[in-house]
């Protein structure tokens, strides 16, 4: 059996970057941005009040001192003169400061009367101005390749940006298989249970840049699942749940071969997901997932996510692990690189009792997968640890 980083290995030689395409911004969260975006302007692209209050000149800030209130410059409405020494001008948030003012003086330190404001003994040091270009400057870059965040949205909106290069979506098929499944809100027959796998990793893939679709249930016989390979066509990566072991019903592998699958490995020494296959389907990348559900998820997230990001241009790299210390003791692990589910909290880490592969509430309970090496010796609390987020 071939190792986690082996199969990631292949499965990395089966995809490649995909081609890019133009979005506007309000269709850009979740894309990868595939290009830096320059800046085309300063922001702010002047000398901007940060509060409501007046202009004045830096010598004219000075407790008890009364000045003169020669107009208003508000937000989108600059002041039209200067302020000279002895004068003040109105001003509002985001509002140009006036020529000849170098502060504001917040109104709460003022007390005006008609056009005259004193300025009260409560005065703060703060200038209350935002240079022009404090934000970013003209040609300042937003790096790529990157996903785009609600955050990197906003800032490009506000570099006057409105379209962007992305990759285009990686399309993946997603097929559940199996006699004993039926969808969500269907009625399941006393010997089934409802699809799970599918949708959990829909919304792991969508979450991460991709664009999933759920297949119709291929059912344990030749016929079904050649349908469901057929409706498969077009997808980038094809991904199969279940089927995928060594049962009298566990078709999936000989389908797919007499369906022209070059394989590149099947099974490696992971648990849960040994029985994980991989190859290449009609031009498209093709993995086979086990069914058992912890499995599939697993699975997804060590290597479809990685698949994902590839395709997406952000690089064939291993998912980053991170490090906890151990709150309990351990035993020795097995033979096969064990992914635990498991509670970080404030730096400690807890495998959960139950490890069973067939058990999504304590999938769903935990939010780290703690990765034990093959082989791995009897560990004491305290001992650093290595694991993937959830
Ligand atoms: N004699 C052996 N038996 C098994 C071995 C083995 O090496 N020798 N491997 C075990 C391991 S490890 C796994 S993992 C499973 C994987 O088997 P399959 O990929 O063939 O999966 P199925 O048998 O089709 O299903 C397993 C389990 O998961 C449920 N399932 C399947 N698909 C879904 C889905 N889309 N949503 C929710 N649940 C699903 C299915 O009902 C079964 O309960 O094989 C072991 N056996
Ligand atoms: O590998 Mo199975 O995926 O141990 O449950």
């Amino acid at each position: 059996m071939i190792t986690v980083i082996e199969a990631l290995d292949h499965l990395f030689s089966l995809v490649a970057p995909l081609p890019t395409e133009q979005v506007g911004l309000a269709e850009a969260a979740g894309r990868c941005m595939v290009a830096p975006a320059k800046a085309n302007r300063d922001q702010p692209p002047f000398s901007a009040s940060a509060m409501d209050g007046y202009a004045v000149r830096g010598e004219d800030a000075q407790p008890g001192k009364t000045l003169t209130v020669i107009g208003e410059a508000a937000a989108g409405h600059a002041l039209d003169g200067t302020v000279e020494t002895g004068q003040a001008a109105r001003i509002f948030t985001g509002a140009p400061l006036p020529q000849g003012a170098d502060r504001v003086v917040i109104q709460e330190d003022v007390s005006r009367n008609g056009d005259q404001i004193t300025i009260a003994d409560t005065l703060e040091d703060n200038p209350f101005v935002r240079p022009m270009g404090a934000d970013f400057k003209s040609g300042q870059e937003v790096s790529a390749p990157r996903l785009l965040r609600a955050t990197d949205i906003a800032l490009l909106a506000a570099m006057n940006i409105p379209e962007i290069t992305v990759t285009r979506k990686p399309q993946v098929a997603l097929i559940s298989t199996g006699d004993e499944l039926v969808m969500p809100g269907d009625t399941p027959g006393p010997d089934q249970i409802i699809v799970s796998n599918t949708y959990g990793l829909k919304a792991m893939l969508d979450g991460i840049g991709a664009h999933a679709r759920i297949l119709p249930i291929a059912r344990d016989n030749r016929a079904s699942l050649e349908a469901c390979f057929d409706l498969a066509q077009g997808a980038d990566l094809v991904v199969t749940i279940g089927g995928a072991s060594v049962g009298d019903h566990d078709l999936v592998g000989d389908v797919a071969a007499s369906l022209g699958m070059e394989r590149s490995f099947y099974k490696v020494a992971m648990r849960p997901g040994k029985p994980l296959m991989a190859g290449r389907m009609n031009g498209a990348a093709m993995v086979g997932l086990p069914g058992n559900p912890v499995s599939a998820m697993v699975c997804g997230h060590v290597f479809l996510a990685p698949m994902i990001r590839a395709m997406l241009g952000l690089g064939k790299t291993l998912p980053p692990r991170y490090e906890a210390r151990l709150a309990h003791d351990l035993d020795a692990s097995g033979p096969r690189e064990h992914y635990m589910r498991a509670e970080v909290h404030d730096g400690q880490i807890t495998p959960e009792p139950r490890q069973d592969s067939a058990l999504l509430s304590v999938l769903a309970n935990a939010n780290a997968l703690m990765i034990r090496p093959a082989g791995d010796p009897p560990r004491k609390a305290g001992e650093v640890i290595q694991y993937l987020p959830l």
